[in-house]
């Protein structure tokens, strides 16, 4: 039984990303200090972006053991090898080029340049072995993400599961290849709801009014093959990073002071 999410509410968008990467910061630090070493998933979108640039520029940067931090994706758009428009290349630029990470640690999804080629079936399928050979051995496919970042579209749409569509009902795989995606790029690869939920903190970031029905809908108990946020829940913990343009759809309970 995974615990009710939480909402966490900032003024605007800049002190969302400042103040989630404060949060972000902490826990790695913790982590690494508890275990010697962090597990990341990663998301592409504006705020998610924004908060690797504010994690690059915060002056405790360095306090994170950057070389003992590994780092999957959520999802990626299926393009070439540093397209502008893959998660990975703007991930890259706004934090991981600045900082001390060992690239055998780094798992970009995969690119329609890469090993085979333009086949986002077999890249997923790639990618599904890559986590399984990270998993804990013990019968799980997927390593324990300590935390899991994702962003949500106006459609509730979390990674590249967009409401409605067959990667939503799949409880096997941890990664699949998207086709005709309703926002572009059409073709991506996106980790499984079953995959988001070995996450032990899942992370929803939002900021403006335009997403403010999905953030209320994501909140509560929806059907996930219509809302595909509500299916995205950590083991202990789930987080709605908003500002007060996201959450003001959100009945007034939701917030809570205090977040354990
Ligand atoms: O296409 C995508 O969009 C979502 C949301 O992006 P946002 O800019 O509206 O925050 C993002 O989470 C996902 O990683 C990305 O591929």
């Amino acid at each position: 039984m995974t615990p009710p999410p939480c909402a966490v509410v900032h003024p605007d968008a800049d002190l969302l990303a400042k103040a989630t990467a404060a949060r972000l910061l902490t826990r790695l630090v913790d982590t690494q200090a508890a275990r010697g070493t962090a597990t990341i998933a990663l998301t592409g979108g504006s705020i998610g972006t924004a908060v690797l640039g504010e994690l690059a520029t915060s002056p405790a940067r360095d306090a994170v053991d950057w070389p003992h931090l590994d780092i999957w994706w959520g999802d990626e758009r299926f393009l070439p090898t540093g397209s502008p428009d893959r998660n990975e290349t703007g991930a890259r630029s706004a934090l991981l080029d600045h900082v001390n990470v060992d690239p055998a640690r780094v798992h970009p999804m995969p690119a329609s340049d890469g090993p085979d080629g333009d086949d986002p079936e077999a890249g997923a399928a790639r990618y599904a072995r890559e986590l399984l050979a990270a998993a804990p051995k013990d019968h799980t496919s997927v390593p324990s993400f300590d935390v899991c970042l994702l962003g949500i579209g106006p459609d509730a749409h979390v990674a590249s599961l967009f409401p409605e569509r067959s990667a939503l009902y799949e409880d096997e795989r941890t990664a699949v290849s998207v086709r005709g995606a309703p926002k572009p790029p059409a073709t991506r690869v996106t980790l499984t709801l079953a995959a988001i939920r070995r996450a032990r903190e899942v992370w929803l970031l939002a900021s403006g009014e335009g997403k403010a029905d999905a953030v209320r809908l994501a909140r509560g108990e929806a059907n996930p093959v219509r809302v595909p946020g509500a299916g995205a829940r950590g083991h202990t913990r789930t987080l709605f990073l908003l500002d007060r343009a996201a959450a003001h759809r959100l009945p007034r309970d939701a917030a809570a002071p205090e977040v354990p």
